[in-house]
């Protein structure tokens, strides 16, 4: 923590992190209307406490990812704006995560609704 940002100020700075990949990033606005959804078929089907924490795990996960990897685009876009073979991998590598991230939070969120829906 920043000693002159404070408690407050770093909370700050963090939400506008999250703000920033919102305007930014059109696929972390999928990312929010997917958690809309989902939170929303949570309160319909009445999911258990344990299927709520399985909710909040893989959403996290995936929220994590795609804000890592808007971090990792822009600091690469900085750092070496010109078309580059390993900006390439890194990006690609970085994508990579993203999709494992929503790979596993689709198949929990099978796991928990196909059976309900079924
Ligand atoms: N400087 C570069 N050099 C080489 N390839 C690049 C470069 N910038 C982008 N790319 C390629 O274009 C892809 C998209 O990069 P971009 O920075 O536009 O991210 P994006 O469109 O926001 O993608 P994402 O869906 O991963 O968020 C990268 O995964 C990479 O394959």
């Amino acid at each position: 923590m920043n000693r002159r940002t404070g408690l407050a100020g770093s909370f700050r700075n963090a939400f506008r992190g999250i703000a920033t990949a919102l305007r930014s990033e059109p696929n972390a606005r999928i990312h929010l209307a997917a958690t809309g959804a989902v939170i929303a078929a949570g309160y319909w089907f009445r999911c258990s406490p344990g299927e709520w924490a399985v909710i909040a795990i893989a959403t996290g996960f995936v929220w994590t990812a795609e804000l890592l990897n808007t971090a990792i685009e822009k600091s690469m876009d900085l750092l070496h704006p010109d078309h580059h073979p390993l900006v390439k991998n890194i990006k690609d590598i970085a994508a990579g995560a993203v999709l494992l991230a929503a790979i596993a939070a689709v198949v929990a969120a099978g796991c928990i609704f196909l059976p309900k829906i079924l």
